[in-house]
């Protein structure tokens, strides 16, 4: 018997843990449309994987149950950040889904290391279910393929699917339909992370809210303009900066008119341009190149902001080790 895959070793319990690491993510550009009768809004977004990582480490346990800690690696600082450890945290909901779907699952321990600001618009908690899957199809021998993978992702988030995707990808529906798209070289960009979080839900509101106040029609069906995607696979940052659009930018300056100065910063201090990530209020700026994007996060952060230089794509959902313990 493979105590890789029974996890039993002669009657004696072997632990073992997968450790998976999944992408963080911006949107490029971001349309949305009005508010369906379950609650969401349709959306056509181009989505690019970016190298700031979460990881989650499963761990067979002897007892049955689901248990969740944040490990001592993760870079955030997390005083006073509200982030659920039972059945409401999305690595655990991943996991549940999980179980209910394998023949011989044990239970399991996640350690989650964060270093994706939490409610900052870039899916951290999407990175944690999407690494959750596929740590515990590949702890209890799931078998599952990676389409049936991204079949559970879309009933935990909308953004799940595609951090198991990663690469860039356009995503329909609401966001859970994607279509990789191509991208020809890697974009460099700053990310500048709020020490405050936003709330998705009331962010979509705002822009409902906005959008009556005003009586405009909102385009349908939405559609992803062809110029970023021509951008994107010619690999060419100065014409991406001319394109990239968030709709959901204006409701989150609403939320917190700060964020609009912090594009500016971002501009004035050399960004090709700048942009909410998603809901925000993490802020994207393009640079360059990859010197271009780091002296300016150092200008940034010498201005007091917490910027980090990235880039993207890259890939998605990846197991980076496998062990008996
Ligand atoms: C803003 C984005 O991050 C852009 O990629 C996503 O649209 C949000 O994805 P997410 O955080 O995975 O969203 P979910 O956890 O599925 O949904 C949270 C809430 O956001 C709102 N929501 C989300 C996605 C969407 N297309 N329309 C929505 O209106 C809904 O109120 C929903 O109840
Ligand atoms: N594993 C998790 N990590 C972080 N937050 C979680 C997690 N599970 C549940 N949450 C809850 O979800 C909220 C949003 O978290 P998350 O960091 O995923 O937001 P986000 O990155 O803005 O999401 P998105 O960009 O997908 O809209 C948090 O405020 C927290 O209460």
């Amino acid at each position: 018997m493979n105590p890789a895959i029974s996890g039993v070793n002669r009657g004696r319990f072997v632990a073992r843990t997968v450790r998976v690491r999944a992408p963080g993510k911006v949107n490029v550009s971001l349309n949305v449309g009005p508010l369906r009768p379950d609650g969401y809004h349709s959306v056509a977004s181009v989505y690019l994987a970016v190298s700031l990582y979460e990881e989650v480490a499963a761990t067979s346990t002897e007892g049955p149950g689901i248990t969740v800690s944040i490990g001592p690696s993760s870079t955030l600082d997390l005083d006073g950040v509200d982030i659920p450890l039972d059945e409401r945290n999305l690595a655990y909901k991943a996991a549940a889904i999980m179980r209910d779907v394998s023949e011989n699952p044990t239970g399991v321990h996640l350690e989650i290391t964060k270093r994706v600001p939490v409610a900052g618009g870039m899916g951290g908690g999407s990175a944690d279910a999407a690494a959750t899957l596929l740590a515990c199809d590949a702890l209890w021998n799931s078998g599952l393929s990676r389409e049936e993978l991204a079949h559970l992702a879309a009933e935990l988030g909308a953004d799940v699917p595609f951090s198991l995707l990663g690469g860039t990808a356009v995503g329909l529906g609401v966001g859970d339909e994607l279509s990789p798209a191509l991208a020809k070289a890697q974009m460099d960009w700053v990310l500048v992370c709020a020490d405050y979080g936003l709330s998705t839900p009331e962010v979509f509101h705002t822009l409902d809210r906005l959008r009556n106040t005003e009586g405009l029609d909102i385009p349908e069906p939405l559609e992803v303009d062809a110029k970023i995607l021509q951008a994107l696979r010619d690999g060419n940052p100065d014409a991406l900066s001319k394109v990239l659009i968030n709709d959901l930018q204006r409701a989150s300056i609403k939320l917190a008119p700060q964020l609009r100065d912090t594009i500016g910063i971002g501009e004035s201090n050399g960004a090709l341009a700048g942009i909410v990530s998603g809901s925000g209020p993490t802020v994207a700026l393009l640079a360059h190149n990859p010197r271009a994007a780091e002296g300016l996060a150092e200008d940034l952060r010498h201005l007091g902001h917490n910027a980090l230089a990235v880039h993207g794509p890259v890939p998605g959902a990846r197991i980076i080790s496998d062990t008996l313990l």
